[in-house]
């Protein structure tokens, strides 16, 4: 999942999961999950950021759907532009095509999976060796409401993002914890885009890759309302 904040212009903010990235028109309609990318809970993550719910019964994600966010954080508009890619290991090579150019990514594990932590530090090579040089990069260890199945310790995932200099929280999207404050987190720490004379992550309005729009909440009616749309089947609609 990747994010960008900016201040009166689109940024680009690259939502990094430990899974990602699908451009491909598929037909599969039922996938189980299999590997260690998948099912970490990235797709709900999102959904519950932007609508709020959550869904048990959640699909795999074919293809990739893009969210956009805009939230108010004191007296500021923040808009979030989050592709949610599909986790499979069929789609990895696809992966480059979301976070180039992206601010932020978030990369999920899954707490219950120590498999899925240790996939999670191969993302971050990736990132560091071929993402935006700047790119803010948050980890995220779901599903911390599973704490009698805990596989990754707490401080163990802390001490390693740290020593990668990475936003770190445990969420859970089922109990709606540490949601928002991920996403709010990463806006602070990306630069906004008149302070920085145009960040890495900026990109025009008619980019669909993830981006963030800071401005002030008084200018509201300038921001174009939020939308869902899916690549997989093409669809496209308002969610407000
Ligand atoms: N208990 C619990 N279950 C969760 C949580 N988040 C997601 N799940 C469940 O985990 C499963 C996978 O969730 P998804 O959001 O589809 O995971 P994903 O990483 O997007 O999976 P892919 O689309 O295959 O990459 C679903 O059954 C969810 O209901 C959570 O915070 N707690």
């Amino acid at each position: 999942m990747f994010l960008c904040d900016v201040r009166w212009s689109t940024l680009c903010i690259h939502l990094h999961y430990v899974s990602f990235y699908c451009l491909q028109t598929c037909n599969w309609t039922s996938i189980k999950y299999e590997s260690p990318e998948t099912g970490v809970g990235k797709s709900s993550i999102v959904w519950r950021f932007v609508e709020d719910s959550f869904d048990p019964n959640i699909n795999p994600t074919i293809g990739a759907s893009f969210m956009t966010k805009t939230v108010q954080y004191q007296n500021e508009l923040h808009k979030f532009l989050i592709w949610d890619t599909a986790g499979q290991e069929r789609f990895r090579a696809l992966a480059p095509m979301y976070y180039r150019g992206s601010a932020a990514a978030i990369i999920v594990y899954d707490i219950t999976k120590e498999e899925s932590f240790q996939t999670l530090k191969n993302w971050v090579k990736e990132l560091r060796q071929h993402g935006p040089p700047n790119i803010v990069v948050a980890i995220a260890g779901n599903k911390c409401d599973l704490t009698d199945a805990r596989e990754v310790p707490e401080k163990d995932a802390k001490d390693y993002a740290d020593s990668i200099h990475a936003i770190f929280v445990e969420t859970s999207a089922k109990n709606a914890i540490n949601i928002h404050e991920v996403f709010i987190e990463i806006s602070k720490r990306i630069p906004a885009a008149d302070a920085a004379g145009g960040s890495p992550g900026r990109v025009s309005k008619s980019d669909v890759r993830p981006q963030s729009l800071r401005g002030h909440a008084a200018d509201a009616t300038r921001y174009e309302p939020d939308v869902t749309f899916h690549l997989k089947n093409a669809t496209y609609q308002q969610s407000t």
